[in-house]
C-alpha cells in the first residue's frame, strides 16, 4: 500500500497530476455509441448536444473484424465533434486487458486524441492490479503525448471477482472516476440462470406461508441487483467516486428499464448507460430529482440555515442527518437545472 503522500504523484515523469476531487458533473446517461457504424457516428455531433456523456465502445457488441473499424472511428468521431462545447464528456470503452486489442487501443487513442478523453471505462476489472497497470500506462502516454488533464478510469463491475475486490478496485488509484454494474457479464461469471440484460427476473421471488384454507398464496418477484448495487455504491462513495447501473438490454420495455434506472438513482447511482437512442429521455427523466422532492428538500435547507438542530416540517422530524440528504437532492437539482432551462423553471431554485 502507498503512502497516503505518494498516492497523488504522477506515476511518469511529465504526466499531468491526479485530480485531487473529481470534476463534478452531471452525468445522467453513459449513450454507447457503435463507432464502427458510418450512419450512427455520423449523428455523433447532434447527438453530443442531447446527452451528458457520449462512449464510443470498442468491446463487447463490436464483432472481431470490426475492431479496428470502431477505433479508428472512435478516433475519428472525438476529432469531428467538440464535445466540451456543450459540456459532453467523451469516453471509450476499451477491450478486456487480456485481450490482443488493448495496447492499441489506448496507445491510438491517447495519442491522437488524449486532450480530449475524459474516462477509459476498463471493463472485466477483477481487482485493484488491473487499475495499477492502466493508471501506470495512461501515465506514461499521457507524459509522452504532451496530455494535460488526467484521462480517468471508470471500471466495469462484472465478475465475481470484480465484486469480491470492490472496495480495493474503488481506492486504487486517484485516477478512478467511478463504477459500473455489468449484469450481463456478471451473470456469467456468476453463473446466475438468466439470458436477461438487466432487470428483474419474474422466478425470483418470495412467497407467502400456506394457509389453512389453501388459498393461493401471495408472491412478490424480488431484485436480483439489490446486493450488487448497494455493494459498489458504498465501495464508490467511501472514496468519492460516482456509481452508476449499467445496461438495460430490453428496449421494447421502457417500463421496466425505468424502473430499473430508478432502484439504482434512489440507492444512490448517478446515473445508467443508454444503448439505444428510446433509453435517453429515461435516463433524463429518473436520474433528475423529483420537483416536489426539491421542493421540501429547499424547505429543509432554509429552515436549518446552519445545518444543525431540529425542526419539524409537516409532521416531519429534521435534522442535521435530514439536512445533509436534502443537500444531496438540491446539489443535483442545481446540477440539472444548469443544463436543463425546463427543469430549472420547474425547480425554481435561487
Ligand atoms: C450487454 C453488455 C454490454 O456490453 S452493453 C454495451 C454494448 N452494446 C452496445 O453498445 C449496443 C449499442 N447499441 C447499438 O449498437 C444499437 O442500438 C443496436 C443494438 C445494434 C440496435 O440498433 P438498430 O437495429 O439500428 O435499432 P433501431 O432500428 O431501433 O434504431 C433506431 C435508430 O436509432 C439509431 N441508433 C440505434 N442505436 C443507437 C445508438 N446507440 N446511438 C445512436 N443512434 C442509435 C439507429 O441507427 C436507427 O437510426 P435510423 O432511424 O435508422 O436512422
Ligand atoms: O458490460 C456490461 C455487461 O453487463 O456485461
Ligand atoms: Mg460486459
Amino acid at each position: 500500500m502507498k503512502l497516503p503522500r505518494r498516492f497523488f504523484q504522477p506515476l511518469a515523469t511529465g504526466a499531468p497530476a491526479p485530480f485531487r476531487e473529481l470534476p463534478v458533473k452531471l452525468e445522467r446517461m453513459i449513450h454507447f455509441v457503435p463507432p464502427h457504424n458510418d450512419k450512427v457516428r455520423a449523428r455523433v455531433p447532434e447527438l453530443a448536444a442531447t446527452v451528458d456523456v457520449v462512449l464510443g465502445n470498442l468491446e463487447d457488441a463490436v464483432p472481431v473484424d470490426q475492431k479496428e473499424a470502431a477505433r479508428k472511428g472512435f478516433v475519428a468521431m472525438a476529432q469531428a465533434t467538440d464535445f466540451a462545447a456543450s459540456g459532453t464528456g467523451l469516453w471509450t470503452r476499451i477491450n478486456a486487458l487480456n485481450s490482443p486489442w488493448i495496447l492499441d487501443d489506448l496507445f491510438e487513442i491517447v495519442s491522437q486524441v488524449g486532450d480530449k478523453l475524459d474516462v477509459v471505462m476498463v471493463p472485466k476489472v477483477e481487482g485493484p492490479w488491473d487499475i495499477h497497470y492502466i493508471d501506470q500506462l495512461l501515465a506514461q502516454l499521457e507524459a509522452k503525448h504532451g496530455v494535460k488533464k488526467p484521462i480517468l478510469v471508470h471500471a466495469i463491475l462484472e465478475t465475481a471477482e470484480g465484486v469480491a475486490n470492490v472496495d480495493a478496485i474503488a481506492s486504487a488509484s486517484p485516477r478512478m472516476h467511478g463504477m459500473s454494474l455489468g449484469p450481463a457479464d456478471l451473470a456469467a461469471s456468476r453463473g446466475m440462470k438468466t439470458t436477461r440484460v438487466g432487470g428483474g427476473h419474474p422466478d425470483y421471488r418470495v412467497i407467502a406461508d400456506p394457509t389453512q384454507d389453501g388459498a393461493a398464496r401471495a408472491s412478490a418477484q424480488q431484485d436480483l441487483w439489490h446486493y450488487t448495487i448497494a455493494k459498489m455504491v458504498d465501495a464508490c462513495m467511501a472514496n468519492g467516486l460516482k456509481a452508476f447501473y449499467g445496461p438495460f438490454g430490453d428496449f421494447s420495455d421502457g417500463d421496466a428499464c425505468e424502473a430499473q434506472f430508478r432502484n439504482a438513482f434512489l440507492m444512490g447511482c448517478a446515473g445508467a448507460w443508454t444503448l439505444h437512442p428510446n433509453q435517453v429521455a429515461i435516463a433524463k427523466r429518473v436520474f433528475a430529482p423529483d420537483p416536489a422532492e426539491v421542493a421540501f428538500a429547499v424547505r429543509i435547507v432554509e429552515a436549518m440555515p446552519d445545518g444543525t438542530g431540529a425542526v419539524m416540517l409537516d409532521g416531519k422530524m429534521q435534522d442535521d442527518a435530514t439536512w445533509k440528504q436534502a443537500k444531496v437532492i438540491v446539489d443535483l437539482a442545481r446540477l440539472v437545472a444548469e443544463k436543463d432551462p425546463e427543469l430549472a423553471k420547474t425547480y425554481g431554485l435561487k
